[in-house]
């Protein structure tokens, strides 16, 4: 398998007040880093891919994108992450500037190219689809679905490890104005911020993934198939610095949190001798886990801000930088079968066959010759002559032979005369021991205690069995059809199969049809003849005796399930009634016309008012932060019990198949669970009244910058057109368009194409109140 190291390319945000003084860019490769503050010098020197300082954007795409269109084309993973102190310029250098054409990021341009390429290869047949994924405050959220929960969203990982993400939406998208859309879309929906060094702070992490499909050769062949993820990371960031305070505060130190997790990943992975990655350590890591040492080809542009003031900041991403690009990935390209297209290659093919063999058939004048399995009646025919063929006295070459047909039809011939052979071996072998172990062979009719494995070929009847006579005992054999009357090897009394079950207890003479494969019926384990409880009677007692520990860890779980979500409940019906009344207050401010003849003056009534406000404010941010812990516990207690019983009922099962000596089990796991379950505490998700999370999260979002977005229409858009890019610039300038009119239109209602802000002081309270109002 190919292996390559990260790519990893340096973009300074222009600025009047680079430090040259302290960065000095050797040559497009090196930076040198010189730190004067401590007294004396102390120079560091860092390598890069290439160094990007004053560069167009179309630049920076050329560098880091172009490539990776075709490699993914091609069937290969890929990545282009984007890391960086806040503010340094990572969503520009992703997304970009999206009023201005000109200043569109990499994902538009990646857009572009990968939708005219697959135009230019012609060749093959594409499926594009995208998704948009947030994690923020280690919570997964879709943005382009807000109403899918964060505990909806899972990642997962196939069964060759590799990453998929489940239940996040991933519609198909047919040309690059859709796609588009959908980037610019997902984009209101991202959680920002406002803080000293960025007025619109990232406050998430978002990873926007190009699935694709490539059907090469023809149907049924394997599709090539590959991702890209195009992830703007949170800025790191120092809070002494950014003054944050309150949920900003707290989502500075996640988003720290889990970039120190992203650390520690590549620290593990630039260490040669480490084993064990610690990818689950957060989401972001695991969601990343195939572009960190995986199946990908990883780029990462590393964003400074290369202003004296940011030095600390500039020399500890060109830190990471330099661990990243220890970083070795395995890449190849990848492919998937897909089971639909193999079937229908085949149903084809078989199709083909068929025709082709009717037709030589009729040519050789074998038109009634059948290739579909026998009926009862043609098997019935077949066994007639090959009873007259087996009965036919006199030398056996004069005998008029089996007229041979098919493939099919001698396999049938084939059948009878095996299970004749056999019953009439296992007549002749029980003749022989019903002469010397006349005990043994009356014993063998009985039921024995014995393993299934031990199990030996009893034929019931054994004493009569007449080797001469068994072309007569065929009559009667249909419904075994050739040894399918063979009883299941864990057969229990009385669940005997065909007519070995009832043979052994008739007692009439035995026939030839009566000899199948049988097991001796299974009376028990193989060291006891104990028969075995009922599974739900003894799942009862191992609850009380080896499933003790496992049955309490389960029920805590419960009543931690139970409590979260009594509190989220609570939560949820307070933070609403907080909302009434602060509603109430505003309109009690505007709607009210004020008398002089009241007892209280205006002046005190609105002082008090705005008093009660602030304290409301207060109590509902405060409760929306707990809420967002609580709810997050929720989803996690939930797994661990529905882990709990999982374990409990496998565990169960072994242990029952162990004490009983049982080999297949008669109910279903479901049948257990039920007993464990309480349904309204399990699966009840959050009870009525209490605010689901796509609802809190799309009350706190306010229609703010939809109509900024779209009413710039770009003079460049149009430039464009002049110069080229005609077809770039119109599938923007639609994608802009379309967002614009879904928001005019929709206005609060249709919530998504809006920028929300985040709660906090920084982010001004005003913010919410609109979202709310
Ligand atoms: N190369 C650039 N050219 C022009 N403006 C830039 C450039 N890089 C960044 N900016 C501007 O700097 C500001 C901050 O950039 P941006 O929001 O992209 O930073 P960020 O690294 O994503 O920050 P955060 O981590 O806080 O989200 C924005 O106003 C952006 O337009």
């Amino acid at each position: 398998m190919p292996q390559s190291k990260v790519t990893v390319v340096l973009r300074a945000r222009p600025t009047e007040k680079f430090a040259s003084g302290n960065l000095q860019i050797i040559d497009d490769k090196t930076l040198q880093v010189r730190d004067s503050r401590l007294g004396g010098h102390h120079d560091h020197q860092f390598a890069f891919e290439q160094i990007l300082h004053n560069v167009t954007q179309e630049k920076v795409y050329e560098v880091c994108g172009e490539d990776t269109v075709g490699s993914v084309l091609d069937g290969f993973n890929g990545t282009i992450l984007a890391y960086g102190q806040t503010g340094a310029g990572k969503t520009f250098t992703m997304t970009g500037g999206k009023e201005n054409f000109r200043s569109r990021g990499v994902i538009p341009r990646v857009l572009h190219k990968l939708f005219a390429e697959i135009k230019a290869r012609m060749t093959s047949n594409t499926t594009v689809r995208v998704s948009y994924l947030e994690i923020y405050n280690e919570l997964c959220y879709d943005l382009l679905d807000l109403t899918t929960q964060p505990s909806e969203i899972a990642i997962m990982e196939d069964a060759k490890d590799h990453v998929y993400i489940k239940g996040l939406r991933t519609p198909v998208v047919e040309n690059e104005s859709e796609a588009l859309g959908l980037l610019f879309e997902g984009e209101t929906n991202r959680m920002i911020g406002e803080h000293q060094l960025n007025m619109e702070s990232s406050r998430s992490h978002t990873i926007f993934t190009i699935l694709l499909e490539t059907q090469a050769g023809k149907e049924g062949d394997p599709l090539v198939v590959a991702k890209l993820n195009l992830v703007d990371l949170a800025g790191s960031e120092r809070v002494s610095k950014t003054k944050s305070e309150g949920q900003v505060l707290k989502e500075a130190t996640q988003i720290n949190k889990s970039l120190s997790f992203l650390e520690q990943v590549i620290v593990a992975l630039s260490e040669k001798k480490r084993d064990h990655i610690p990818y689950r350590s957060s989401k972001l890591t695991h969601v990343l886990k195939d572009s960190l040492g995986g199946n990908c080809k990883t780029l990462m542009i590393a964003c400074i801000w290369g202003e004296a003031a940011q030095l600390d900041e500039t020399v500890s991403t060109c830190r990471f930088a330099q661990r990243m690009r220890c970083v070795a990935n395995d890449y190849s390209i990848n492919t998937r079968q897909d089971p639909a297209a193999l079937l229908r290659r085949y149903e084809q093919e078989v199709a083909d066959l068929r025709q082709e063999l009717a037709l030589r058939d009729s040519m050789s004048g074998r038109a009634q010759v059948t290739y579909e399995p026998y009926t009862d009646a043609q098997r019935a025919e077949l066994r007639a002559s090959v009873r007259a063929f087996l009965e036919a006295k006199g030398d056996p070459h004069s005998i008029a032979p089996l007229q041979l047909q098919s493939v099919r039809q001698m396999q049938e011939i084939l059948l009878l005369i095996k299970n004749l052979y056999l019953e009439r071996t296992a007549a002749a072998g029980m003749g022989r021991s019903a002469q010397t172990l006349p005990a043994a062979a009356a014993s063998a009719r009985q039921p024995q205690p014995h393993s299934t494995a031990q199990r030996p070929f009893v034929p019931p009847h054994a004493g009569k069995a007449n080797p001469d006579s068994f072309v007569g005992d065929l009559e009667g054999e249909e419904d075994q059809q050739m040894g399918l009357g063979v009883a299941p090897p864990d057969a229990r009394p009385g669940q005997s199969s065909g007519a070995a079950g009832a043979a052994s207890t008739s007692g009439r003479e035995a026939g030839i049809g009566d000899f199948v494969c049988s097991a001796a019926p299974d009376t028990g384990p193989a060291s006891s003849s104990t028969p075995a409880p009922d599974r739900k009677q003894a799942f009862e007692d191992y609850k009380k005796g080896p499933g003790a520990v496992k049955l309490q860890l389960l029920t805590d779980n419960k009543a931690k399930l139970k409590l979260a979500k009594r509190r989220a409940k609570e939560l949820g019906l307070s933070i609403n009634a907080i909302k009434q009344q602060m509603d109430a207050l505003k309109d009690q401010g505007t709607d009210t016309p004020r008398s002089e003849t009241q007892d209280d003056s205006p002046a005190t009534k609105d002082s008090s008012s705005q008093e009660r406000l602030r304290e409301l404010k207060a109590q509902y941010r405060d409760q929306y932060a707990e809420l967002q812990v609580v709810k997050s516990e929720v989803p996690y207690t939930q797994q661990l019990c529905e882990q709990c019983t999982q374990e409990l009922v496998l565990e169960f099962d072994t242990w029952y198949q162990q004490q009983y000596g049982v080999h297949e089990l008669t109910g279903t796991f479901e049948d257990l669970q039920a007993s464990l379950d309480d349904p309204a505490h399990i699966h009840a998700g959050f009870s009525q009244g209490s605010l689901d999370s796509a609802g809190l999260r799309s009350s706190l979002r306010k229609p703010e910058k939809a109509q900024k977005v779209a009413t710039v229409i770009d003079i460049e858009a149009r430039a464009a057109a002049e110069t080229g890019q005609e077809d770039e610039a119109r599938a923007f300038y639609k994608a802009q368009t379309k967002l614009q009119q879904r928001g005019a239109a929709g206005g609060a209602a249709a919530i998504s194409p809006v920028k929300r802000k985040t709660l906090g002081p920084n982010t001004t309270f005003g913010g919410m109140q609109r979202g709310l109002g």
